[in-house]
């Protein structure tokens, strides 16, 4: 049963509309992440769950209660900012108990729940200290001792690891991880950052321009993008698009582009079929692109613009030999720096094509 839902949410800003008829709902215990580009609407929506702005229509229930007219503070939830958000003249454990002696939580019970968010966070030796004192990592986990000891219903991230640096980001995700199997509470996280979406999600929701793209696990989004926009939006490097169209040749449905040419794969073949005017993008993962596979079922003539070494692997940025717009990333095992400025023919097999209607949102020929 859903615990948290929204149901038809609308959020005008004057004549803006910057959230479209979003509806979603998570179980109890679930993790939610919202993904999408800068400016799609994911904090505005987050924000209307916490009560910090108003839909302009719809609703939204906590735990079978509406509580889209009650303010932040009466809704059982508990928010992360970005920014972190402490009490600079308080020390620790001040910006940890706050909330709670505003609550006028018991004393005693107020010390046992900093004590424990604490070592939870390994955050026991900072507890005097003030905010400019601490690290920006420690300042983020203050930040979620002070979500913890609220008990709250649900948790809210926005954009948590945001403004740390590359590995504390990777360890903090890893701490937020084992905190949500540790209390089980439903959880709705915001961020840019489709790593984080793919680890931390039971469920990813990717949004564009204010609306809802495709809502699944992980492995859905990843390997079942429903159109172009969530097939390049989830996965890193982003999957390589390019133009083709679709010809009859001897009977057999074809994709033709620049300089290449594949079979229709069976699933997609009645999609194709249907297609206005035959045009399709076709996608393919910069991971299932095999160098020098000149026999594959999709065999793309490229030249090499730019190869870095990362060593174990080497991403090439290439361009197709007879359309130097459309660039093909492939990201090849081994060292390969010496293949820069050459032409080769990268492959890759019928199972790892994708293809779409064109145009950003529209369908997977494959759904
Ligand atoms: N108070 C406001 N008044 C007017 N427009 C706003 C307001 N708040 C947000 N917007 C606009 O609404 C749109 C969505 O903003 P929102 O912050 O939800 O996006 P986001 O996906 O979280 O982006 P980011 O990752 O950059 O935070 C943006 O175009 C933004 O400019």
């Amino acid at each position: 049963m859903a615990y948290l839902e929204l149901q038809n949410i609308i959020k005008r800003f004057g004549d803006v509309r910057v959230v479209e008829d979003i509806s979603l709902s998570a179980a109890a215990g679930e993790f939610i992440v919202l993904v999408g580009a800068s400016g799609c609407g994911k904090s505005t929506t987050l924000r209307m769950v916490a009560g910090l702005e108003s839909p302009s229509s719809g609703r939204i229930i906590i735990d079978g209660r509406d509580v889209t007219a009650a303010s932040p503070a009466h809704r059982d939830i508990a928010m992360v900012f970005q920014n972190y958000a402490l009490y600079p003249h308080m020390d620790v454990a001040q910006n940890m108990s706050f909330a709670l002696e505003l609550a006028k939580t018991p004393r005693a019970q107020i010390d046992a729940r900093v004590a424990e968010a604490a070592r939870i966070l390994s955050i026991e030796h900072l507890l005097r200290r003030k905010p400019k004192e601490l690290s920006g990592g420690q300042r983020q986990r203050v930040a979620m001792g002070r979500a913890i000891v609220r008990e709250p219903k649900v948790f809210l991230f926005d954009e948590p690891l945001s403004n740390l640096d590359a590995k504390l980001r990777g360890h903090m995700r890893v701490e937020i991880a084992l905190l949500h199997k540790r209390l089980g509470k439903t959880t709705v996280y915001v961020t840019h950052d489709q790593i984080e979406a793919m680890t931390l999600a039971d469920r990813i929701v990717v949004m564009d321009q204010g609306r809802i793209q495709q809502v699944g696990s992980p492995d859905e989004v990843f390997n079942r993008p429903v159109n172009q926009f969530v097939a390049g939006f989830i996965g890193s490097p982003s999957m390589n698009f390019m133009p083709a169209r679709v010809a009859s040749e001897g009977g057999a449905l074809t994709f033709v582009g620049n300089g290449f040419r594949c079979a229709v794969p069976a699933p997609m073949h009645e999609a194709a079929a249907r297609l206005k005017d035959g045009q399709a993008v076709l996608g393919v993962r910069p991971q299932a692109m095999r160098l020098g596979a000149a026999d594959a079922e999709l065999a793309l003539p490229v030249r090499v613009e730019v190869a870095e070494y990362l060593g174990t692997e080497t991403v090439l940025s290439c361009c197709l030999r007879d359309d130097a717009q459309t660039k093909v990333t492939v990201l090849a095992p081994g060292h390969h720096t010496a293949l820069m400025g050459s032409e080769v023919v990268a492959g890759a097999s019928a199972s790892a094509l994708y293809a779409f209607e064109p145009g950003g949102h529209g369908p997977s020929l494959s759904a």
